[in-house]
């Protein structure tokens, strides 16, 4: 079966102060095969985030259903899922980042890798190795291993954050505009990491607002307004007419 299959989704939101719902997005149909980047595309406003949001249940699904082929529970609802275990699923199979860094106070970059590790019950020595294994493939500079990340560049806060999401080398990968406030070279630094990331079978969801940066990174592209998923070659077909 598909890695994830989105059938129906829909999400409002209260705004409590108005006293009124907003649909944010609606009627959202597409599914992600094993070993597939799909790339979402759509105007501000037209509800990409809260796909992304909604299948790591930060936000709560109302309607529709998000079928995702876990490990530990096969075919799970992830908005029926509980809260128990949502948590299990981020702990060790669905990963998330997005361009803000929302950590720890006075942790260090390093301690961040390794608390990664060690909340899935990793001993220190094995989470100490591999915290060091991944600052050093997503290129951070060792002189930053000690510090804290607060007064890092936006580039040196999304190698951290990737870092801390792929230690545990999760299933699903979902990446919410990370480079939406990087410069060129820095996004061509993160495209390499994606790469590298497929290579290693991670499965990945993504939104960009810069879609030339995902052009042939991509394998489907979900076009949010005509809600279809079409192919990285249908896309550059519908670019050039
Ligand atoms: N927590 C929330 N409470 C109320 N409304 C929200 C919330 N989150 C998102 N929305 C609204 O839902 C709609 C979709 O927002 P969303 O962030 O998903 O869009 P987006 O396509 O990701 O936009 P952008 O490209 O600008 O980031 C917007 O109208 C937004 O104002």
């Amino acid at each position: 079966m598909s890695m994830l299959e989105i059938k129906n989704f829909g999400k409002q939101f209260t705004i409590h102060h108005l006293d009124k719902t907003m649909q944010a997005v609606e009627n959202i149909n597409f599914s992600l095969e094993a070993g597939e980047f799909i790339g979402i595309v759509g105007k501000s406003g037209s509800g990409k985030s809260t796909i992304l949001k909604s299948i790591y249940r930060t936000y709560l699904p109302d309607s529709g259903s998000l079928l995702y082929d876990s490990e530990r529970f096969d075919k799970i609802d992830l908005s029926k899922a509980t809260e128990r275990q949502m948590l299990y699923l981020r702990k060790y199979e669905i990963g998330y980042v997005s361009q803000f860094l929302n950590v720890m106070p006075r942790t260090t970059s390093r301690q961040l890798v390794e608390k990664a590790l060690l909340e899935t019950g990793e001993p220190e020595w094995v989470a100490r190795r591999e915290a060091e294994k991944a600052l050093t493939h997503f290129e951070l500079d060792p002189k930053l291993w000690d510090t804290y990340p607060t007064t890092f560049s936006g580039g040196e806060k999304l190698r951290l954050n990737i870092a801390m999401a792929t230690v545990k080398k999760p299933r699903l990968l979902l990446l919410d505009e990370p480079t939406a406030s990087l410069d060129q070279q820095s996004k061509m630094k993160v495209r390499e990491i994606i790469e590298k990331l497929k290579a290693n079978g991670t499965n990945l969801v993504g939104i960009f607002h810069d879609i030339e940066f995902m052009e042939s990174l991509c394998d489907k592209v979900f076009d949010m307004k005509t809600r279809q998923l079409i192919t990285e070659a249908q896309a550059g077909v519908a670019n050039e007419g």
